[in-house]
């Protein structure tokens, strides 16, 4: 891939341009926000790490959005994130000006581009961006599930004892507290992690990840996660760029699939370079079903917020 722009040179949007341009998955960074001066300098002292991390791919930050201009992936991390105390949702007013006017420097520089949503609530906000582009779910969608399930399984990897590197673990729906986290597809090697983990600790994990958000947010106290977040922003376009056909839990449009149609929301999906390939519809048990749904109502409930807010 040749040119990646993040749009929101924050905690995340600088993090993820650090890994970006450490793993070489472009030929070139482009960092945008609307304050003055600080995504020039961000990109500046990230190539100056060049010689360290051996990397030769080049960074330019500006406040101007024209830098985004021929982006062949646009990461958008621009937006508020919530305050200790409060879900994701609450910063939906304010996040949904921002992305419309970043939604419009997409559309004016980079039509072209893959689109990969990450400010919150993010599956609201992919909704958004869908609707206002008009453009297919291939190009635009968001990230969420990937970050869920590393927190599943860094929590798996606590409890069992066992190398984090054989955890896999599924985390699917909207990304707040009715996340849908799969425990029926999460292994140690193949092996179902109920074979290790008790039914009450198993569900103490499972808890925990639908609040690992909040949990980091309560020990950072000023500002949310942007480690594990940026790693799993940088794995997703890393599956797009190196057109790996990599299976990742993806907010992706729905149109019919999982029972559900007109909303975005956490599915697994196929990520190739053209961006998301395939919704990949998994059979899901009485209770899985029954927290989808529950997760789609409160998706559901955030979109419908949007047409209230432009008014
Ligand atoms: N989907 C996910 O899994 C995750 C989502 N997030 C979300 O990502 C967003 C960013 O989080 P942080 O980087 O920690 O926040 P931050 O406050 O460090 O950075 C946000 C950046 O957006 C910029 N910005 C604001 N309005 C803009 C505009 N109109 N155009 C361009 N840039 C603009 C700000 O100047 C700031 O630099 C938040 O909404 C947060 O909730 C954070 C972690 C995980
Ligand atoms: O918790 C937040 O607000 C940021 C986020 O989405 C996450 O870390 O999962």
């Amino acid at each position: 891939m040749n040119k990646i722009s993040i749009i929101g040179a924050g905690r995340v949007g600088e993090t993820t341009a650090q890994i970006l341009a450490e793993e070489e998955l472009c030929r070139e960074v482009a960092l945008y926000d609307v304050r003055e001066d600080a995504a020039a300098g961000i990109a500046l002292d990230i190539f100056q790490t060049a010689p360290f991390f051996e990397f030769d791919c080049r960074l330019r930050g500006s406040h101007d959005p024209a830098v985004i201009a021929g982006s062949d992936l646009v990461v958008v991390t621009a937006g508020f994130p919530r305050k200790p105390g409060m879900s994701r949702s609450d910063v939906l007013a304010a996040n949904v000006r921002i992305i419309d006017e970043v939604t419009d420097h997409i559309l004016a520089h980079a039509p072209d581009a893959i689109v990969l949503v990450v400010s919150n609530p993010v599956d609201t906000l992919t909704y958004r961006i869908a609707q206002r582009t008009g453009w297919p779910r291939q190009r635009v969608f968001g990230q969420a599930g990937v970050l869920d399930a590393s927190r599943m399984a860094a929590f798996i990897a606590e409890e069992t004892g066992f190398s984090a590197l054989d955890i896999t673990t599924l985390v699917l729906g909207g990304h707040g507290d009715t996340m849908v986290p799969m425990p029926r597809y999460c292994t140690i090697n193949g092996v179902p992690v109920s074979h290790f983990i008790a039914p009450d600790r198993l569900a103490a994990i499972i808890d925990r990840t639908r609040q690992g958000g909040a949990e980091i947010l309560a020990l950072r106290k000023n500002s949310s996660a942007y480690d594990a977040p940026a790693a799993a922003v940088a794995a997703m376009v890393d599956a797009i760029s190196n057109n790996r056909r990599r299976l990742m839990p993806c907010v992706a449009m729905l149109d019919g699939e999982y029972g559900e149609r007109d909303i975005a929301m956490g599915v697994p999906c196929v990520l190739d370079e053209q961006g998301l390939a395939q919704v990949v519809e998994l059979e899901l048990n009485d209770e899985e079903r029954a927290n989808f749904t529950q997760s789609a109502a409160s998706v559901r409930a955030d979109i419908g917020r949007l047409a209230e807010l432009d008014h």
